[in-house]
C-alpha cells in the first residue's frame, strides 16, 4: 500500500500499519506499547515508524492493523500514537482469511476447508463463527475441526474483539483486563447481548458509561435490562457515594429514574421500575428488607456480623475476673504505671470476655490498655501451661491500613499486620466467594475499627472462631470506613455489648492544647483562643487564593529550622481547588524537591491532573498491594527513576524504585496509577496515621466537605504541633456541621438480635437517637464510681454463663417483599424532589 498524507480536519486520526514488535507489554493489564510500521495516516507525522500504545489483546507481529486514536506528545519520547480502537486487517480481505485459518493456529485445517468456510461465510466468517459455531455445521468440518476453530478463534480473536469492544465502551486497559478476567471467553458475547451484567458484576463498571452507548446503538431504552441496570446503579450510588448499607424504596426509584432519563429521555413509568426490581430480588442480586433495599453482598455482610458479634458475645470468656485481677496488679507495676478506675475496669473487661469494644479520643490510653491487656494476656497463658512460642503466636494484632498496623507494632512491640494479610486476601477478589480456614490463636486485637467497613468485617468475624477473644479498639468521632456502613460506631450505639469509652486525657505534655481544641470540636465548639498562638498550634488567617503563599512561607520556615519533610505532612479535604490536594503537592514539591538540571522525572497524568515524579518524591500506595507488601496509604520515597532507553535499565521499560521504609518497590508505568506525591493528602487518606507536624487548610470553598468528624480526624493526626491556615468561619461550620449520618441497619439488627438476653442497664429509652451511651465515670475515671460497669458487663467473678443468652431472636431472616413492593413501590408521585440528590462522593477525595 502506498503511503500517503490524508489529513482531513476533524477526522478522527486513523493509522494503518504493520506491527513490528511489542516494545512493552504490561504483566497484569493488556496495556502495550508497539512499534508501528506506517502505510497509511491522516494526520501530520514525520518518519516511517510510529509508536502505538493502548490495549491489545494478543496481537500478530508482521500483520497489518487499523488504529484509531489520538496523536499524543509525550515528554521524552516525543511523539505517541494512542490508540482508543484497532483492528486487524488481514482478515478482511477473502484471501488474507483463507491465509489465517489456514496457517498455524489452526491445526488440522487446510486450504481447502478454509476457502469453503469463506466462500460460505464471507469475510465476517470469524464474526459469525464467534457469534454461533453453528454456522460451521454444514460445511464439511469434523467434530474436531470444528471444536479447535472455534477454540482457538475464542482464545486469539475473540480475545481481540473482545478488547476492541471494551475499548468502544472507553474501558481503560486495567478495567478492560479485570473485565475480560472475570467473563474470559464469554466477554465478546456478554459486551453485545447484556452489557448492562457489568454493572453489578464488576466493580468500577460505570451505568452511565455502557448506557450511553447502549442507547445510541438503538436499544430500546424500556429493555427490561437496561431498568434494572439503572436500578443497581442507584444503589451503588447510595452505598458507594454515600457510604449507606441501603436505600429506601422511595429514594431508590427516584435515582434510578433519573438516571435512566438522563441519555435517553423516553419517560420511565413506575411500574417498569417495579418490575424490575421484583426481578432483581429474584435473582437475589438485591434484598428487600422492608422497603429497604440492599444489595445482597453488603446485607448479607450486616446480617453475617450481627450474627456472629451475638455468637461471640455468647462465648464465656476464658479467664476469671479474680485471676486477672492479679495479673493485672502485676502487669501495672512492670509497666510502672498508676492505671485509673477507667483503665483498669476497661482491661478486666476486656480480659474476661469473649468480646470487648474500647473507644477513646486521642492520649486517652487506648495503646496503654493494648499493652497492658497483651502482657496479662501472655501471663495468663503461661499461667495455664503454654510454652513461650505458642504464647508469642496466640496473639494477634491487626489494623485496616498498613500504616495503622505499623503504629501498632511499634506502639506494642509486636508483630501487627494489616487485616487483609492476617486474612491471606488481596483485597481484589470477591469477599462473598472466598473460602478461607478459620484464623488461629486466642486473642485478636483490632486497632483503629473506625475505618473498618461492612463487608470486610462481616469476613474478619467470619474467619474469626468462637475460640478466640476478640477486641476491637478506635475512635468513634474519626470519620467513617471509605466503604459503606459505619461499624464501628453501630457497634457501640446498640449500647448492649461489653464496651468503655475512654474520657480522661493522659498525655503529659503539660502545654498540649491540640488535644484539647480535638474535644472541643468533638462536641461542636470551637475554643475562643482558636486564634492565638499557643506553644503547639498556631492560626494564620487565610482566602482561598492565599492559601498556596501562606502555605509556601509555613513550609520555608519548617526547612529553615532545619525539619525534614518526613515529620510533617499538609491534609486538606478535597484533591481540587488552589488550597486542594493537588496544588499544594506541585507547591510543596518545588520547595521540598525543587527541580534542577540534573533532576529524574517522569511525566505522569492523574485524570487532568499532571505532575512530574522526581527521584526524592514523598508518595503514597493508593491500593493494596500484598504481594509487594505495599498498602493503600502507605507513604515512601522515589530512590530511581529509570527509562527504558538507559543501557543499565535492565527491565527496558521505563519505572520508578519507590522506598518504603526498607520495602522497595517497582512501579512500571501501567503501575503508575497506584502511587501519587504525598507532600499533601486527603484527611481521609491520613486515616491510622500520625505525624509531627500536621498543616491544615480550611476555606469555605470546601463548602460540603466541612464536617465535625473530618476537622477532628485531621485535627487527632498532629503528634507535636498543628498549624491551622484559612477562613475561621470555615473552621466553625466544619465544627458545627454533624454531617450526614450513613443509613444502615446493623444498631437494629443487633437491638433485636441481643434483646433481653442481657443483665439490664440503664434505660435504652431515653437514650437520644445516633448518641452513644456512655458508661458515667467520674470524670477524672478514678476507679469506684458505681456506675462504673457498661451495661453488659459479667458482674460476676466468671463470665455471663451461655444460658442467659437463650432468648435471641432469629435474625436477617429475608421477608418476603413481593407484596410490599408491589404495593409500596413509588405509586406516590409527590416525592420530595430533594431526596436522593447526593453529597460528596468519596472519588473527590480518595
Ligand atoms: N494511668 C496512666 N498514668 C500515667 N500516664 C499514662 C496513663 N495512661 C496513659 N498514660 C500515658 O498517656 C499517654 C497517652 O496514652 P496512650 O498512648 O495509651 O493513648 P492513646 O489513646 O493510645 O493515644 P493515641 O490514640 O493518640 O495514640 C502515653 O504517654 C501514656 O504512657
Amino acid at each position: 500500500m502506498d503511503k500517503a498524507l490524508k489529513l482531513m480536519v476533524d477526522e478522527t486520526p486513523e493509522l494503518v500499519g504493520q506491527v513490528q514488535g511489542i516494545i512493552f507489554a504490561a504483566t497484569d493489564s493488556f496495556y502495550k506499547v508497539l512499534a508501528v510500521q506506517i502505510d497509511e495516516m491522516n494526520f501530520e507525522y514525520e518518519g516511517d515508524e510510529i509508536t502505538v500504545t493502548g490495549s491489545f489483546g494478543d496481537l500478530q507481529i508482521g500483520s497489518n492493523y487499523q488504529f484509531t486514536g489520538q496523536l499524543k506528545n509525550h515528554a521524552r519520547f516525543g511523539q505517541q500514537f494512542a490508540s482508543e480502537h484497532y483492528q486487524r486487517l488481514d482478515t478482511s480481505s477473502a484471501e488474507g482469511l483463507v491465509q489465517y485459518l489456514s496457517g498455524d493456529d489452526f491445526t488440522g485445517i487446510g486450504t481447502k476447508t478454509a476457502e469453503k468456510i469463506v466462500d460460505s461465510l464471507g469475510t465476517d466468517a470469524i464474526d459469525q463463527i464467534l457469534d454461533n459455531p453453528a454456522v460451521l455445521n454444514n460445511l464439511g468440518l469434523s467434530e474436531k475441526q470444528s471444536a479447535t476453530m472455534v477454540e482457538q478463534l475464542k482464545q486469539s480473536d475473540g480475545m481481540e474483539r473482545a478488547i476492541i469492544a471494551l475499548n468502544q465502551f472507553g474501558f481503560g486497559s486495567a478495567l478492560a483486563t479485570t473485565i475480560y478476567e472475570h467473563y474470559e471467553n464469554d466477554t465478546l458475547e456478554i459486551i453485545k447481548s447484556d452489557p448492562y451484567r457489568m454493572v453489578w458484576e464488576i466493580d468500577g463498571v460505570s451505568f452511565n458509561r455502557i448506557d450511553q452507548i447502549v442507547v445510541q446503538g438503538g436499544l430500546d431504552p424500556l429493555d427490561p435490562r437496561r431498568i434494572q441496570a439503572g436500578i443497581v446503579a442507584a444503589m451503588n450510588q447510595a452505598t458507594f457515594e454515600q457510604g449507606d448499607t441501603f436505600i429506601e424504596l422511595k429514594e431508590l426509584s427516584l435515582v434510578a429514574k433519573r438516571a435512566l432519563e438522563r441519555n435517553d429521555h423516553t419517560r420511565i413509568e413506575p411500574e417498569l421500575i417495579q418490575k424490575a426490581l421484583l426481578d432483581l430480588v429474584e435473582q437475589e442480586i438485591i434484598v428487600a428488607d422492608d422497603e429497604r433495599l440492599f444489595m445482597a453482598d453488603l446485607y448479607y455482610a450486616e446480617v453475617g456480623i450481627a450474627q456472629r458479634i451475638v455468637e461471640l458475645n455468647e462465648q464465656k470468656g476464658t479467664f476469671k475476673r479474680s485471676e486477672v485481677e492479679k495479673i493485672l496488679n502485676k502487669v501495672e507495676k512492670v509497666q510502672q504505671l498508676e492505671y485509673t478506675n477507667e483503665q483498669h475496669e476497661a482491661m478486666l473487661a476486656a480480659l474476661t470476655s469473649k468480646l470487648f469494644i474500647l473507644t477513646g479520643g486521642p492520649g486517652t490510653g487506648k495503646t496503654t490498655i493494648i499493652n497492658g491487656v497483651v502482657a496479662a494476656f501472655q501471663q495468663l497463658l503461661s499461667q495455664s501451661g503454654l510454652d513461650q512460642d505458642k504464647i508469642a503466636s496466640a496473639i494477634k494484632l491487626a489494623a485496616p491500613t498498613g500504616r495503622a498496623a505499623k503504629r501498632l507494632s511499634e506502639a506494642t512491640g509486636m508483630p501487627a499486620a494489616t487485616i487483609h494479610r492476617l486474612l491471606g486476601i488481596s483485597g481484589r477478589e470477591s469477599l462473598a466467594d472466598l473460602d478461607l480456614d478459620p484464623l488461629e490463636g486466642q486473642l485478636l486485637i483490632i486497632d483503629e475499627m473506625s475505618m473498618v467497613d461492612t463487608e470486610l468485617f462481616s469476613f474478619l468475624l467470619e474467619n474469626t472462631p468462637n475460640s478466640m477473644q476478640v477486641i476491637l479498639v478506635g475512635d468513634k468521632d474519626q470519620l467513617p470506613s471509605v466503604g459503606p456502613g459505619r461499624v464501628f460506631f453501630d457497634l457501640l450505639s446498640s449500647g448492649k455489648l461489653n464496651y468503655r469509652e475512654l474520657a480522661t486525657i493522659h498525655r503529659q505534655d503539660a502545654d498540649s492544647t491540640i488535644i484539647e481544641l480535638a474535644n472541643d470540636v468533638k462536641h461542636g465548639e470551637l475554643p475562643d483562643n482558636l486564634m492565638q498562638r499557643q506553644a503547639d498550634r498556631s492560626f494564620f488567617p487565610a482566602h482561598a487564593q492565599q492559601i498556596p503563599a501562606a502555605m509556601e512561607k509555613i513550609i520555608v520556615s519548617w526547612i529553615e529550622h532545619g525539619n525534614s519533610v518526613r515529620d510533617m505532612q499538609i491534609l486538606a479535604p478535597m484533591y481540587k481547588t488552589s488550597a486542594g490536594v493537588n496544588q499544594l503537592n506541585l507547591l510543596a514539591q518545588a520547595l521540598f524537591n525543587p527541580k534542577s538540571k540534573q533532576s529524574r522525572e517522569l511525566i505522569w497524568r492523574e485524570g487532568d491532573f499532571e505532575f512530574g515524579f522526581r527521584v526524592g518524591d514523598k508518595v503514597m500506595q493508593k491500593a493494596n498491594d500484598p504481594e509487594h507488601d505495599v498498602f493503600n496509604g502507605d507513604i515512601g520515597y522515589i530512590k530511581t527513576i529509570m527509562f527504558a532507553k538507559e543501557a543499565e535499565n535492565e527491565i527496558k521499560a521505563d519505572y520508578i524504585e519507590v522506598d518504603f521504609d526498607g520495602n522497595y518497590v517497582l512501579y512500571q508505568r501501567s503501575d503508575l496509577m497506584n502511587i501519587t506525591l504525598a507532600y499533601a493528602t486527603t484527611i481521609h487518606k491520613a486515616q491510622g496515621g500520625e505525624y509531627s507536624l500536621v498543616i491544615l487548610p480550611l476555606v469555605q470553598a470546601f463548602n460540603r466537605m466541612l464536617q465535625r468528624n473530618l476537622l477532628y480526624t485531621g485535627l487527632t493526626r498532629a503528634k507535636d504541633s498543628l498549624v491551622l491556615l484559612g477562613e475561621p468561619d470555615a473552621y466553625r461550620q466544619a465544627a458545627e456541621t454533624e454531617g450526614a449520618k450513613r443509613q444502615t441497619m446493623l444498631p437494629t439488627r443487633l437491638e433485636k438480635a441481643l434483646v433481653g438476653i442481657l443483665p439490664k442497664g440503664p434505660s435504652q429509652a431515653v437514650r437520644p437517637q445516633n448518641e452513644i451511651p456512655t458508661p458515667s465515670y467520674d470524670i477524672n475515671g478514678q476507679r469506684g464510681a458505681p456506675e462504673a460497669q457498661s451495661v453488659n458487663d459479667p458482674k460476676e467473678d466468671d463470665a455471663v454463663p451461655a444460658e442467659v443468652y437463650q432468648t435471641k431472636q432469629t435474625i436477617g431472616a429475608v421477608p418476603t417483599i413481593a407484596t410490599r413492593l408491589n404495593n409500596a413501590i413509588i405509586q406516590d408521585q409527590t416525592i420530595d424532589p430533594n431526596v436522593g440528590m447526593m453529597g460528596v462522593s468519596p472519588y473527590d477525595f480518595m
